[in-house]
């Protein structure tokens, strides 16, 4: 019998990326993606562990077995955090990857090269019917470029500038995200510190 994780996320650039990074050690995802009959699980906290330990904790009872949550966003100092835990409503409910990159460009359009620094951020919440909720935390630091370049990836990544690698997110292969991404690192915590 193949060992299982399950996160409670309806986000398939997630799953793909906890599929990649869990595949080494033989672990097969489960995600919300597969559990259809769960309700909507509203996203109410005012921080990304809150909203994490939400995702976790309800999908953990609902089920009676160990989920992952993640809650996770893009940080942008020149916006005062922004767009922060409204990352995935940002540009409105519908949700959409183009137009949340659109709003935060048109926000910034202004902003000079040396006040566009942003962040990626990703808590993870560990929760499990039985203990307390475990939360870890993970950040990729960049720059928000001046127009979406790439296409691998989700969300945010086309307008996340990485200087160190003279490329935004979306032009990283999967692995090269997997090694430096906010998830990975958060994983990284939650690998080496739990129990
Ligand atoms: O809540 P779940 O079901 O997990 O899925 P979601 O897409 O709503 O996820 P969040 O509430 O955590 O919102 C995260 C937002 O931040 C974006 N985001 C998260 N991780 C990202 C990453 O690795 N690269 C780019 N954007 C990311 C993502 O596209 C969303 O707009
Ligand atoms: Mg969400």
């Amino acid at each position: 019998m193949s060992k299982q994780i399950i996160i409670a996320t309806k986000n398939k650039g997630k799953v793909r990326e906890f599929e990649q990074m869990f595949a080494k050690d033989g672990y097969e995802v489960k995600s919300l993606l597969d559990y259809k009959d769960i309700p909507d699980i509203e996203e109410i906290g005012e921080t990304f562990a809150e909203n994490a330990s939400i995702k976790a904790e309800t999908l953990a009872k609902a089920l009676n077995e160990v989920v992952i949550g993640d809650d996770s966003g893009l940080v942008v100092d020149a916006l005062d955090g922004r767009p922060g835990v409204y990352s995935a409503r940002y540009a409105g409910l519908t949700k959409s990857d183009a137009a949340n990159n659109e709003k935060v460009l048109k926000e910034m359009q202004d902003i000079p090269s040396e006040d566009r620094t942003a962040r990626f951020v990703c808590a993870i919440a560990v929760a499990s019917p039985q203990e307390n909720t475990f939360i870890v935390e993970g950040t990729c630091e960049g720059v928000i470029a001046r127009e979406p370049v790439g296409t691998n990836g989700f969300g945010y990544d086309p307008i996340m500038f990485l200087p160190a690698f003279d490329k935004t997110m979306a032009q990283l292969t999967a692995n090269e995200k997997n090694e430096i991404s906010h998830r990975a690192k958060a994983l990284q915590q939650l690998i080496s510190k739990w129990k």
